[in-house]
């Protein structure tokens, strides 16, 4: 077990990368403040992990669990305003302390509970897929979606801890676990070259849940996330950059319906486009693209847009991106391996011009 830091001052927390960590009450009690708890979880994860993490609570006055449907389709104001009655209900005050046991639709919706109920309660993060330990646990974006966009309504808002329990990856179903590749070739694209040659030599032993390589994967993601959050907390710079291959995601999952396509697959796809428009502008070449795709292959991710999915469909679904300013589509593209910028000024033909290249019509 070994622990990182995300560096904001009086928000900075640890992550805690360890197996096992569940059942242990020590690795929880430093991080709860009051003799209230609330479990959110989901009705897949609960019958596997939520016995362990009870019997750690066993000592606390009040332990209440509500247990959510599971997908990204469920990710809403309804859903979390489930969460608010039960607490309401049971009289939870603002001393209680939200736990998230869940991936990243269950990490979002409770961090934006916690963010809400009495105006602010702690929470903590306890990620049980590889998308949720390397990515949506860390960093406070908390939220749900809307109709017309992914994310939409939502607020920064840090947990306590984030507790990645690596034993919990060992149920997780393969699709699901492609879906967290996809965000961890994204820190290695975005901003650590030596990660990404890493993974082209390590794919096959992550992608077998290799224990090391996993380990080993979970904590350079999110030592690479910690870092960039702590420069940017609020994503007023340099954050943008853990958006590539996101705006062209959003927009596969918003078309399609939310869960059609899982996040993590819908941004594979989004990183070639992202990559293409890239290639386009003259800052990378079609070599690289052929190694993200190759990456991508080996971890059985789309690298393609949905078939039959429009240019139109796209455009109409990135315009309402949260990153827009004054109107125009601030778009994260690649300088180099290892190096991303936002970009400000693409012409709508060559943004076309990928999507085309990637399979839209
Ligand atoms: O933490 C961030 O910042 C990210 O952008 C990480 C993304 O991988 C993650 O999917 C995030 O939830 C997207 O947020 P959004 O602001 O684009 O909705």
């Amino acid at each position: 077990m070994h622990c990182l830091n995300v560096e904001l001052g009086e928000r900075s927390y640890p992550i805690v990368i360890g197996s096992q960590l569940l059942g242990d009450p020590q690795n929880l009690l430093p991080y709860i403040r009051g003799r209230q708890v609330c479990v959110v979880t989901n009705e897949t994860v609960a019958p596997l992990y939520l016995p362990q993490l009870l019997a750690a609570l066993a000592d606390f006055d009040k332990v209440d669990t509500i247990e959510l449907p599971d997908g990204e389709a469920f990710k809403t104001l309804d859903t979390v305003n489930r969460i608010f009655d039960l607490l309401l209900e049971r009289r939870h005050n603002r001393s209680t302390t939200l736990i998230a046991l869940g991936g990243g639709v269950v990490g979002d919706m409770t961090g934006f509970a916690a963010a809400c109920y009495q105006r602010g309660v702690d929470f903590v993060q306890i990620p049980t897929t590889l998308l949720a330990q390397v990515d949506s646990s860390v960093g406070g974006k908390t939220g749900v979606n809307h109709p017309l966009g992914k994310n939409m309504i939502g607020a920064f808002y840090q947990p306590r801890v984030v507790l990645a329990d690596m034993a919990t990856l060992t149920t997780l179903p393969e699709r699901e676990f492609s879906a967290g590749v996809a965000e961890v070739i994204k820190y290695g694209l975005i901003c650590d070259e030596t990660f990404f040659c890493w993974l082209e030599g390590n794919i096959s032993r992550l992608m077998a849940r290799d224990p090391q390589a996993l380990a080993y994967a979970v904590d350079r993601s999110c030592r690479d996330k910690a870092a960039v959050v702590a420069e940017d907390e609020r994503e007023s710079g340099r954050r943008a950059i853990l958006n590539f291959g996101h705006t062209f995601g959003h927009a596969i999952e918003a078309v399609q319906g939310y869960g059609a396509w899982l996040h993590g697959e819908a941004v594979a796809a989004g990183m070639v486009m992202a990559a293409e428009l890239s290639r386009l502008r003259g800052a990378i070449d079609a070599g690289l693209i052929d190694r993200i795709r190759v990456l991508l292959e080996a971890a059985r991710l789309p690298q393609a847009a949905p078939a039959g999915m429009l240019t139109g469909e796209f455009l109409d679904a990135m315009a309402v991106d949260k990153k827009i300013v004054d109107g125009r589509l601030r778009l994260v593209l690649l300088r180099a391996l290892g190096d991303a910028q936002v970009v400000d000024d693409t012409p709508k033909a060559l943004i076309e011009q990928a999507l085309r290249h990637c399979g839209a019509v």
